[in-house]
């Protein structure tokens, strides 16, 4: 399933570059305005932090909600508290796009998240160009070499890098790199299972300082409460928010947790 999301989130990456092409978007990404600082965003506070994702649709669980206007739904999750907010730009699958990105870097002042399957330097200077201050790298998709020209590239650009994790090697790679900010996803990238005991097996190979996000399956505040007991910064929630009614009373109930 990654193999095929990654393929066709370059084959996309490749349709774009045909009327854009590397040059104009490595100078857009170089004029856009300053990246915010979203690992300052993310530090461990007294209270959990979350990251409340657009969220329109997913391979797990098809269509998930209409999300005509991507902004006015993060100006609600801003208003709501939270610390930031991921976009999920895959095309295909998630029904995303880089208009999304655009749209919500235009509607809000906190860190945004470009969530993708990002497998170039391309798809990271576009993330850029389009005002993205957090750049997701899964693990699992990218070889080592690969992991670390995305990771500098990411860094140099003044954006922060989430490293997403699923097993203990991976957090080994992660923590290898350098990276600050590390997340482990809770959903099995090939059968779509949910394991929200595995953030808390992973948690303590991840060094003190480094930002730690439990990603994946919120369902109500008893996970989020879970996933701090287990030692999360942060919580990077979608469905639970796009699907639940009113998202800044649900984001004032998880925000609540110690
Ligand atoms: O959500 C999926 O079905 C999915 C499948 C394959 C790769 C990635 C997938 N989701 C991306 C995410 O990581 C989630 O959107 C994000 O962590 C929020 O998860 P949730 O709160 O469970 O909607």
């Amino acid at each position: 399933m990654l193999d095929g999301l990654v393929a066709g989130a370059r084959d996309d990456a490749a349709r774009r570059r045909q009327s854009r092409s590397l040059s104009d978007v490595e100078a857009a990404a170089v004029a856009a305005p300053p990246a915010l600082d979203a690992c300052a965003a993310l530090q461990r506070g007294e209270r959990i932090k979350v990251i409340a994702e657009v969220k329109r649709a997913s391979p797990s669980r098809g269509a998930l909600a209409e999300i005509p206007d991507p902004a006015d739904l993060a100006r609600s999750y801003a208003a709501g508290g939270a610390a930031a907010v991921s976009v999920l730009t895959e095309e295909r699958r998630f029904g995303g796009s880089l208009d999304d990105l655009s749209a919500v870097r235009a509607a809000v002042d906190i860190p945004v998240l470009r969530k993708d399957f990002i497998a170039e330097p391309y798809q990271v200077l576009e993330a850029r160009a389009a005002g993205a201050d957090l750049v997701l790298l899964i693990v699992a998709a990218l070889d080592d070499a690969t992991l670390a020209r995305l990771h500098a590239l990411v860094l140099e650009l003044g954006m922060t890098p989430l490293v997403e994790t699923h097993d203990a090697e991976e957090v080994r790679r992660a923590v290898a790199l350098g990276a600050s900010v590390i997340g482990v996803n809770a959903r099995d990238l090939s059968t779509f299972e949910l394991d929200r005991d595995l953030f808390g097996r992973l948690a303590p190979s991840i060094p003190d300082g480094t930002v730690r996000i439990a990603e994946s399956a919120v369902s109500g505040v008893a996970d989020v409460e879970h996933y701090r007991r287990a030692g999360a910064d942060v919580v990077l929630v979608g469905e639970a928010l796009v699907t639940g009614g009113d998202p800044v009373a649900t984001l004032h109930e998880f925000l609540a947790v110690t």
